[in-house]
């Protein structure tokens, strides 16, 4: 593909793991983490990169900034082999990962812009420039100075964000970005991310378990388990594919017998006053809330997505799936 930013051709990681099995016995293992895997990102596309765990996106996203070296295959970002050219792969990307911080933790969140500034070698006027764009787009100016480790998992989140992006990245690898953020911290990263990709072009890598993030952010998915790619597509054709479904939650006013539904939506569980309706995800929950709403006493209700490894097990089992390559 010309256009193709990165670009995997039967890209393969094989992990030797020694195991104790007994007192002076070991076993050798081999773990083939990615599998003959192939696919091509252009420039600029936003794409969802999920699966469940142990599938290998961790391990594609290490050969991806070249700290690990791929057993086989080819892999190019930007022309660039990240195993072989990894300082100067890393002036193009940034990574964010949610559960760990690349910020020094003692120093106030200013002080860890001002390294990178030095480490990446970002010339004054552009580090000046961005520092203050990201400052006013992530909401930073009254956290400058304050020590990494007071900040909330959304504001460390917001500043991790700016970090990756103060040296002008052209594409962004995210690993969970909106784990254990509340509502509104999530509404601000993905509000923030939808703008940085269409006013930059910045391509973008986001691992998620968060279906909601790809919602809102993806217009490509790509499913890996085993390390092999099961799909690749827009997220509706997952659904279809993994048919998957949605949660209503219905608290009702007092116990009842299960709310005898219309097809395909049916109860699931109950406790007490409360009870769980499963639909499909591709219907709107509004035909099946006014419905109950006219019958029982409502007190209060929700609805709740499908996790990521929930449509996938349900894939696996239709079987129905598409564009398998
Ligand atoms: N350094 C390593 N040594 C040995 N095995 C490894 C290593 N890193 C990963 N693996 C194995 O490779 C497989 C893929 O792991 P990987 O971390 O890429 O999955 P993942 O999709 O990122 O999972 P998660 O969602 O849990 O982060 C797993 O079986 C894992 O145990």
């Amino acid at each position: 593909m010309a256009d193709a930013f990165i670009e995997l051709d039967h890209v393969e990681k094989v992990f030797d793991v020694r195991r104790r099995t007994g007192f002076l016995k070991r076993e050798r293992r081999r773990v083939r983490a990615v599998d003959a895997l192939s696919f091509t990102v252009a420039r600029g596309e936003m794409v969802g990169y999920i699966g469940p765990n142990g599938a290998g996106k961790s391990t594609t996203i290490k050969m991806l900034t070249g700290i690990l070296t791929p057993s086989g295959g080819r892999l190019r970002v930007a022309g660039i082999d990240p195993a072989r050219e990894r300082t100067r792969l890393a002036h193009r990307i940034g990574v964010v990962f949610g559960q760990r911080t690349t910020l020094w933790w003692d120093l106030p969140l200013i002080d860890s812009y001002r390294l990178m500034h030095r480490m990446y070698r970002i010339p004054d006027a552009r580090y000046r420039e961005n520092l203050d764009r990201l400052v006013a787009l992530l909401d930073l100016g009254d956290l400058l100075d304050v020590p990494v480790r007071q900040l909330s998992l959304g504001q460390r989140m917001r500043g991790d964000i700016a970090a990756a992006l103060l040296h002008d990245p052209q594409v962004l690898y995210l690993d969970e970005p909106t784990i254990g953020l509340d509502v509104v911290s999530k509404t601000r990263v993905r509000r923030f991310l939808r703008e940085l990709n269409a006013e930059r072009g910045t391509t973008v890598l986001l691992t998620t378990h968060d279906l909601q993030d790809i919602e809102q952010l993806c217009s490509r998915v790509m499913v890996i388990d085993h390390g092999r790619l099961m799909y690749d597509g827009p997220l509706a054709g997952l659904h279809e594919a993994g048919e998957s479904e949605r949660t209503l939650v219905v608290d009702l006013e007092r116990e009842a017998p299960p709310i005898d539904a219309p097809a395909p939506a049916r109860v699931v569980r109950v406790e007490g006053p409360r009870q769980w309706l499963a639909f499909p995800a591709s219907r709107s929950a509004a035909p099946l809330v006014a419905w109950i709403a006219e019958r029982y006493p409502l007190a209060d209700l929700s609805v709740r997505e499908p996790d990521i490894e929930a449509v996938i097990a349900r894939m696996y089992a239709e079987r129905a799936g598409r564009a398998v390559r």
